[in-house]
């Protein structure tokens, strides 16, 4: 593969980018650089790179990379494809999601401005790091609309928002919440969506944020983080990563690229998926309510994002025991946290994802929250249908039928 193009297609982009040196190097798979040190060239333009990296710069042309804490050629090819697919100059990647995070607010918080905006709801991981005190930073959360009134003049930082949002999959209007913010950066975590579904940086967000554990990944099999951001924001991330050394392995940063050629097929695979699931699951007696973006929704499908994505949350109206049934009872969902596989998952946030979250704002105790993956939706129904067959309605009649019918 050579020199992409700047004007391929999305799809195109995810299996070509950050390749762009592969041809000159003569391979063809993504070469994994497993060195800890790097031969110096001679004590000056060695130290001249050590500073340029320290300081968050790129290595000196002839200084080579001197030490891996500082960079690595792998992890620099994933972050120009991801800059790629997410609209942005640069992305920097961390050991994983919440690394990122932390490494944000660190470097937005810098400059003696400590004050961070936090809009629920969020990951319950970001919205626990952010409330700890653990990085120096004061925090007010707010709802959507009252991002303005919790801003601090000359001392608010950051806003930090996630659209949807895990687990309830609310939506967040990013080019109102980056007018609120009246200047001040805005950072998107686009976890859910992924670059396929929504590009916050063509919204004005200033820093974008992944889990590269769930969908860029893709497979279960990696934890890492990344933020998409313009030049500037990303030689203080790199900075953070420099001095704290929170930085993602080769063998991370390996396995996150490969899995982005096929991000596009799999978010749109998995979203015809969970829009059936989601249809059945809002024709159950036993679901309350089916949290899903809508189609009519003003930042919704077709406006901000540009489908309705892969994850979904359910309230059963047998509330808590009816959720400990049914993450029991499945047999090809997978009982456990995370999400954005090619397999399906299911968890219950208030006590797992969200459990760190106060009370006020902990999802409820009625709430599961489903990732569809890759597998054949009639048999998600199926599996569906019988952990909740036994619940309060005990309606398992007809389940088979329906589940033909819903995903023929
Ligand atoms: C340790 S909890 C969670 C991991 C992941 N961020 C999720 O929402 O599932």
């Amino acid at each position: 593969m050579g020199m992409t193009s700047p004007f391929l297609q999305p799809d195109s982009v995810a299996v070509h980018a950050g390749r762009d040196d592969l041809a000159a190097l003569g391979v063809h798979a993504l070469p994994i650089d497993l060195s800890s040190t790097n031969p110096l060239p001679d004590i000056e333009l060695g130290g001249l790179s050590y500073e340029s990296m320290a300081t968050g710069g790129a290595p000196h042309p002839e200084g080579g990379a001197v030490y891996a804490r500082l960079w690595n050629p792998t992890v620099a090819r994933l972050e120009s494809a991801l800059a790629r697919l997410e609209h942005t100059p640069e992305a920097v990647a961390f050991a994983s999601g919440m690394a990122a995070l932390t490494a944000a607010v660190l470097a937005m918080t810098a400059e003696g401005r400590r004050h961070v905006v936090a809009v629920r709801p969020m990951y319950g991981g970001t919205d626990h790091l952010l409330g700890s005190g653990l990085l120096g930073a004061e925090v007010t959360y707010c709802d959507p609309d009252g991002i303005r009134a919790a801003l601090r003049p000359g001392a608010t930082a950051l806003v930090v928002l996630e659209t949807p949002a895990n687990p309830t999959l609310d939506l967040v209007d990013i080019r109102a919440a980056v007018d609120a913010a009246d200047g001040v950066p805005v950072l998107v975590d686009n976890t859910f969506a992924t670059p396929v579904l929504q590009n916050p940086a063509d919204l004005g967000a200033a820093l974008v944020l992944h889990s590269a554990t769930k969908y860029l990944g893709g497979h279960g099999d990696v934890v890492a983080g990344v933020i998409a951001c313009g030049s500037e924001h990303a030689a203080a991330l790199r900075r953070v990563r420099a001095v704290t050394g929170a930085l993602l392995h080769p063998l991370g940063a390996y396995l996150v690229h490969r899995g982005l050629a096929t991000l596009p097929i799999r978010v749109r695979a998995q979203q015809e998926g969970a829009a059936r699931v989601a249809a059945w699951l809002g024709g159950h007696p036993d679901v309350v309510d089916v949290h899903y973006p809508e189609l009519g929704d003003l930042v919704g499908p077709g406006r901000q994002m540009r489908g309705t994505g892969a994850m979904l949350a359910v309230r059963l109206r047998g509330g808590y025991a009816q959720a400990q049934q049914v993450t029991s009872a499945v047999r090809l969902f997978t009982h456990a946290v995370s999400l954005g596989g090619v397999d399906s998952l299911i968890q219950h946030p208030a006590a797992l994802t969200h459990r760190p979250v106060p009370p006020e704002a902990r999802p409820s105790a009625d709430l599961l929250r489903l990732s569809i993956g890759l597998e054949d939706p009639r048999d998600l129904i199926a599996d569906l249908a019988r952990g909740l067959g036994a619940g309060v309605s005990g309606a398992v009649t007809g389940v088979r039928e329906e589940a033909g019918a819903g995903a023929a």
